[in-house]
């Protein structure tokens, strides 16, 4: 049986909390700038500032290809849950990615399994896409095991997100190691590739579109080396200055 055809590939960036409100709306301007170069290189974009900048930054990005995100949400669509952003109102505020499970949010703010699962499950049926952020924390020393404990701890997390959300909506998986998170460096990328190739398995019978993203201190000249494995990156910092966002748009589309 041939191979089923892979989704077309994406790169995004979370601003995290690096950004202020005039900071973050310069760089979703610059992002916009990039439109037209991603769509030709046939790379989707998306952009995930805060919370506050959503509804300015999704007025400046309306007429292009580029999805909004944002970076949470709750799993109720309504109701007395103060502080909480439904994902009703991210929806209407033209938000088309919710992030969900960050490694911040499960080590800083308890965020659980079924939290993430619910979240996730709340997303799809406010026709937003899950990005569900997964990971192992530590890295195993030893090479050869380091891929076989990384996928037993991630397995769980994306089995519980995947039978949460309906099997024909597309969900995305962002693979960030916890380690390499915030690191000098990528992960190996043997290890991505053969980690991300275990992780496809589990999506295997989806009717939905299921795409495997990197995230995890990832830049200019990460993608070549894991294309194998994933279907674009998940940027942090060093994506922060638009000309290394430019160029990774660019290596994705190449490569
Ligand atoms: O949200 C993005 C990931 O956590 C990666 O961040 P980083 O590239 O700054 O390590």
């Amino acid at each position: 049986m041939a191979p089923l055809p892979r989704p077309r590939r994406i790169v995004g960036v979370s601003l995290k909390m690096y950004f202020d409100l005039q900071s973050s709306l310069s760089y979703v301007r610059g992002v916009y700038q990039l439109d037209g170069e991603a769509w030709n290189a046939r790379v989707d974009l998306f952009v995930i500032p805060d919370f506050v900048t959503l509804m300015e930054s999704s007025r400046i990005l309306e007429s292009s290809h580029i999805m909004l995100g944002a970076q949470d949400v709750f799993w109720e669509d309504q109701g007395a849950f103060t502080g909480e952003v439904s994902p009703r109102v991210l929806q209407q505020a033209g938000a088309k990615i919710v992030e969900i499970g960050h490694a911040e949010r499960r080590a800083m703010f308890g965020e659980t399994g079924e939290w993430v699962a619910k979240k996730a499950g709340a997303a799809a049926r406010n026709g937003l896409i899950p990005l569900v952020c997964i990971g192992e924390k530590t890295h195993h020393s030893i090479a050869s095991a380091a891929v076989g404990a990384a996928v037993e701890e991630c397995r769980p997390q994306v089995t519980s997100v995947l039978a949460a959300v309906p099997d024909d909506v597309e969900v995305i998986l962002a693979y960030e190691p916890v380690w390499a998170i915030g690191a000098a460096e990528p992960a190996d990328p043997d290890h991505v590739v053969h980690v991300t190739k275990e992780l496809r398995k589990l999506a295997a019978g989806r009717n939905g579109v299921t795409r495997i993203v990197y995230g995890g201190s990832a830049g200019p000249g990460t993608f070549a080396k894991i294309a194998e494995g994933v279907d674009g990156l998940f940027l942090g910092r060093f994506a922060h200055d638009i000309k290394n966002l430019k160029q990774v748009i660019e290596e994705v589309g190449a490569a």
